[in-house]
């Protein structure tokens, strides 16, 4: 089942054309008018109940401003957002029933309480029957391990620990629908593992839809069915990870430590790399690996073999630079 449908979705913001009062009246007698700039452009995607997406691009290219229209904060330009059927900017509070949202650099948690206040306020927010709620409150704090610092005010909580709150607190009502908007930012490799951790198990367990904007790859690597990248407002990619792999430049390498190679003398697979006795034959499909080895194992002595697989990091590197081509 559908839970999100974006049709051509467009949104535009007015630039220029300077701030109020007399600085906005200098502005129009120097004839200098507001222009548009268009943040989103056509985009168009459907996202299943269950996926765990990733609403990837670098800075500027329009994430947050899709999550915004997607969670009702922001009216579209034009075409159409729809959020487990409705319309979220139109039906607002029927659509915060249905979603839970996190931006990593704001807070939803009260900052003088502490935090298992801010919870119950919430809970009372969302009109969360007490014992779902207590429930809820229970399960997230023993996932997130958040047990040592329920009872201490916001303001002393570290970046770490307020995201683990801000995270339980997005999904207290039981959304269906979770948008995470850089998650993991500043935090350590254990905060980071921790929320990675928690969000696969939700989304499994739970069966929590999940949209997610990092720029964080191992987010991606260990999260991500999906992939929707972004520039300039435009779809580039949509689809698996592997599947971006495959696309752009997933060349995989079968890699062999060998002795005495001799270049004049060598008439076994072609060589796409060498490095001193380190030779690097390219993978284009894996019943190759057995027949390249024993090729390989005629000509020279092996002592080691490796598969190279591509590196997430360099795909996106070629996406951001077609971006910018
Ligand atoms: N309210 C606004 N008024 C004018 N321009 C805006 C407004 N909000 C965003 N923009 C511009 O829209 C573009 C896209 O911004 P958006 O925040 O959606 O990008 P992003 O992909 O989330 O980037 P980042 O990775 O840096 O968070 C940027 O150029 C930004 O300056």
């Amino acid at each position: 089942m559908a839970v999100i449908e974006v049709n051509h979705l467009i949104r535009d913001f007015k630039i220029g054309g300077g701030g109020g009062g007399s600085l906005r009246l200098l502005h129009r007698l120097l004839g200098r008018s507001k222009t548009l700039k268009r943040v989103v452009d056509d985009i168009s995607f459907t996202i299943e109940e269950g996926d765990f997406v990733g609403y990837l691009g670098p800075n500027g290219a329009g994430k947050s401003t899709t999550i915004k229209m997607l969670s009702g904060v922001l009216v579209p330009t034009a075409g159409i957002v729809r959020v487990l059927g409705l319309e979220p900017f139109r039906h607002r509070k029927a659509n915060a029933g249905s979603i839970g949202v996190v931006f990593g650099q704001r807070t939803q948690l009260w900052w003088d309480l502490p935090l298992r206040d801010s919870f119950k306020l919430l809970g009372a927010v969302y009109r969360v029957e007490p014992e779902r709620l207590q429930r809820n409150i229970a399960l997230f704090t023993e996932l997130l391990d958040m047990g040592g610092f329920l009872d201490t005010p916001v303001r002393q909580l570290s970046l770490g620990q307020r995201m683990r709150g801000d995270i339980a607190a997005s999904l207290l009502h039981d959304p269906k629908i979770l948008f995470l908007d850089e998650p993991t930012i500043g935090l350590d490799i254990v905060a980071k593992e921790n929320i990675q951790q928690f969000l696969k198990q939700i989304n499994r367990e739970k069966k929590v839809t999940v949209i997610l904007t990092t720029h964080n790859l191992d987010d991606i690597e260990r999260l991500c069915k999906r992939v929707i990248f972004i520039d300039k407002g435009r779809v580039l990619f949509d689809g698996s990870a592997e599947g971006m792999t495959e696309r752009f430049g997933g060349q995989r390498y079968l890699v062999l430590d060998t002795e005495h190679f001799d270049e004049r003398t060598w008439d076994g697979p072609p060589i796409a790399r060498r490095e001193d006795n380190q030779l690097w034959f390219s993978i284009h499909d894996d019943k190759e690996i057995a027949s390249m080895v024993a090729a390989a194992s005629e000509r020279v002595a092996v002592h080691n073999l490796t598969v190279k697989e591509p590196r997430i990091e360099d795909i996106i590197k070629q996406l951001y630079a077609l971006g910018e081509a």
